[in-house]
């Protein structure tokens, strides 16, 4: 059977050629990396989205205000439920939804952002039946707009300090929702700014003087007619951000606001009408919509490195630049040993994260199925795991875009690349969501229990069982046979439980000199968070390693392998301080891993369009002149610049205002 190569009339002539070169059958990769299922269904979606114009975009959103960009969002966003029956198998699933808002909308926002990804889950996750009838099927059904009003001005991170509070009024039922200081103000929920009529929101619980900390309640801020804010609430947007400005982040304020009490989320905590609390099964229950939005950033994240390398690689293959053998002629610039280096390994990143990003969320669905039953064992692992993956990889990601963008030269600097936009939205997920250094204490939190567990020659379970194992003292990497790979993934692990147990026996002796347990951490705080990172790369490593195995198909599986043993020398070379502070690796197995490395590169390079295209994001979803799939970019980059708002005239008025006045008077001056 012929393979697959994505080749279509009018492609350009040289990517075509680059196309014919695959080993493999893109649509078979597209299987590997979304699943057979949801790789069907993207190609489907993306066929009808082309078809109804309704949904593509009126203009480039470059060109855009944000009130442009919101209302172009809010409008796109409205068809796209119209029709959303017509163009997806299953509204209920996420990846799809997540799919077709991806090619009709993009990633700059839209009013139902935070909604779906966050207001749903909490709702889902945190509401009783009675409240579920209530919010949830109304809320499924757009009838009103939701968003997570959890961070404040002054706090995101440390939530045990947020101010808004919630005080039972026994007397009416009621809980009245204030903020007391300006640093208590709502700060940062998406959509909330202009769009939401309705937030889950995060407020201390007291009952008779007493707080029982942060809990969540459904709060109604605007009319659902006139979309006014009700009385004694305050709300607007927050500004300009770096990018993602068609989402209306905003700020929200209360003055004694009342709400009945049956609108505290009552799955699990609960406070009845004589004020009693019941505590609920585990204390951070109330975290689900975060780990929620955790476990979908993974793979959200691995797609937007997709996206960027899929944008670099296709234009490293049009553009020509110098020439490699004087009189030869310019080569394509992806022939160029750094330029390959520079984006072979953020492409195999981004193929990771999103095998990853299907790990995690099997794991999430597990947990939340256990949650339905009151049973929370697995909340931790989903904690520790969540937190490092979070951090980990969206590091990773912008770091391997910043690549994407600089191997574009110049052109990757403009918006028409498209790589600033996806970069801005990725760079947002560092911060939202829990700032990264904060999750990788968290995860080293974990860690240090699973080190004390070990020692007693238990486990905590399968992330961290590894640390039971002993460790060897030198790596065998160079010193088997050619194309094993085997010591590159212990080397990983050896790598991981060193710096895990080196930073545990450190705690210990700052303990045993009197130092508290809190100052201890504290100084031990930037090798707690080196060993999340390291504990998170061996996960990932070992992620790929399960994926490649996986593979029936003996030609996706080779060029899968090629760029997991890329993956496996170029993390490594990466990390390669922690290998050689204890002798691990010799001089020798690290240039061994160099060679290896630059061997790799070279066999990549024919089958680099195919990785690229396996992806199938469509030039709709991509948004990115570079990036297009026929290669034709230089017409296309010329049309886009026409489109620049500058030029609807070819003289602005602020020459007649400003420049002109100066330079008649510059020249009258120099006449004198
Ligand atoms: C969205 C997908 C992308 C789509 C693409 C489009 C892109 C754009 C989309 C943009 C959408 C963005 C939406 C963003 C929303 C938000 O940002 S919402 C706000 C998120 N805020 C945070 O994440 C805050 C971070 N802070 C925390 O999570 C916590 O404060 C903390 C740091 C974890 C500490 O919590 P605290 O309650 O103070 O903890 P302690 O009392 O110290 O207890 C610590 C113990 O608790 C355990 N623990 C903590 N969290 C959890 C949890 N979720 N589950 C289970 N256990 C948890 C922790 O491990 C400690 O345990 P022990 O060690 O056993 O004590
Ligand atoms: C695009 C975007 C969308 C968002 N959407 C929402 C939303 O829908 N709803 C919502 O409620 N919030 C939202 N947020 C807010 C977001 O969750 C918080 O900004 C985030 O949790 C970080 O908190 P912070 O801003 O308080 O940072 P800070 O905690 O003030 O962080 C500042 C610095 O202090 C360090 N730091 C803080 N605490 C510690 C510690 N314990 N140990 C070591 N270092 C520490 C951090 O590492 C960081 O370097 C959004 C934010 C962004 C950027």
């Amino acid at each position: 059977m012929p393979l697959n190569k994505e080749i279509q009339p009018g492609d350009n002539d040289e990517l075509t050629r680059e196309r014919l070169q695959a080993t493999f059958d893109t649509q078979q990769m597209a299987a590997a990396l979304w699943g057979s299922d949801l790789a069907r269904k993207r190609r489907e979606l993306a066929k009808k989205v082309d078809k109804l114009t309704v949904l593509h975009d009126s203009k480039d959103m470059s060109f855009m205000t944000r009130e442009e960009k919101l209302s172009e969002n809010a409008r796109k966003v409205v068809q796209m439920f119209a029709h959303v029956a017509d163009i997806v198998e299953d509204p209920s699933d996420d990846a799809e939804m997540f799919h077709l808002s991806s090619n009709a909308i993009g990633h700059e926002g839209h009013p139902f952002g935070v909604h779906f990804v966050m207001f749903i889950p909490a709702l889902k996750a945190q509401a009783d039946d009675e409240q579920r009838e209530k919010w949830l099927m109304p809320a499924l059904g757009l009838q009103l707009i939701g968003t997570y009003a959890q961070t404040e001005l002054g706090h995101g991170t440390n939530l045990r300090a947020l101010e808004t509070m919630a005080t039972f009024d026994k007397a009416t039922d009621e809980f009245v929702i204030h903020t007391p200081t300006v640093t208590a103000l709502k700060w940062w929920p998406g959509s909330l700014g202009k769009s939401s009529n309705h937030a889950v929101v995060s407020a201390n619980l007291i009952i008779d003087g007493k707080s029982y900390g942060h809990h969540n309640f459904m709060v109604q801020i605007r009319d659902e007619n006139t979309h006014k804010p009700l009385k004694g609430i305050t709300v607007g947007d927050i500004g300009p951000k770096m990018a993602y400005n068609a989402s209306d982040n905003g700020f929200l304020g209360f003055d004694h606001h009342r709400i009945p009490r049956r609108n505290m989320l009552m799955r699990h905590a609960k406070v009845d009408k004589n004020g009693v609390y019941t505590k609920p099964p585990h204390a951070k229950i109330g975290y689900s919509a975060m780990v929620h939005v955790r476990s979908v950033m993974i793979g959200h994240q691995g797609m937007f490195l997709g996206s960027a390398s899929t944008i670099a690689i296709r234009y490293s293959l049009v553009r020509r630049q110098g020439e490699i053998k004087e009189g030869s002629g310019e080569v394509k610039i992806l022939d160029y040993q750094t330029q390959q280096h520079r984006l072979f390994p953020q492409l195999a990143r981004a193929y990771v994260f999103m095998f990853a990003g299907k790990e995690v969320r099997e794991l999430y669905q597990k947990v939340l199925s256990d949650m339905e039953k009151g049973e929370t064992t697995l909340l931790a692992d989903l904690h520790a795991l969540t937190s490092g993956l979070k951090s980990v990889v969206t590091h990773l990601c912008v770091a391997g875009m910043e690549q994407c963008r600089m191997a574009c030269g110049g052109h990757g600097y403009s918006r028409a690349s498209g790589i600033p936009e996806i970069w801005g939205v990725a760079v947002g997920g560092c911060t939202y969501e829990g700032e990264n250094m904060v999750m990788l204490l968290q995860l080293a939190r974990y860690l240090m229990k699973a080190v004390k567990e070990t020692k007693k020659g238990k486990s905590l379970g399968r992330l961290v069982d590894y640390l039971l194992l002993p460790q060897d003292r030198h790596s065998l990497i160079g010193r088997v046979p050619q194309g094993e790979y085997g010591p590159h993934l212990a080397a990983f692990e050896h790598i991981a439980r060193r710096q895990i147990f080196k930073v545990a026996d450190e705690l210990t002796k700052l303990q045993d000199k009197g130092m508290s347990k809190e100052i201890a951490w504290q100084k031990k705080a930037v090798e707690l968070q080196r060993a999340a990172r390291l504990h998170t790369r061996f996960y990932l490593a070992a992620c790929f390693h399960r994926k490649v195995q996986s593979v029936v198909d003996g030609r996706i599986r080779e060029a899968l392998a090629d760029l997991y043993h890329l993956h496996l020398n170029y993390e490594l070379l990466d990390m390669v301080n922690y290998a050689l502070e204890d002798a691990y690796l010799k001089a020798d197995q690290v240039d061994f891993i160099r060679e290896d490395m630059y061997r790799l590169l070279e066999t990549i390079r024919p089958n680099a369009i195919s990785l690229v295209d396996a992806f199938e994001f469509s030039d709709r979803e991509l948004r990115s002149v570079l990036g297009r799939r026929d290669g034709h970019v230089y017409e296309n980059l010329y049309k886009w610049a026409k489109e620049s708002e500058l030029n609807r005239a070819d003289v602005l008025p602020y020459f007649d205002k400003y420049l002109k006045p100066m330079m008649l008077a510059a020249r009258q001056r120099s006449n004198i």
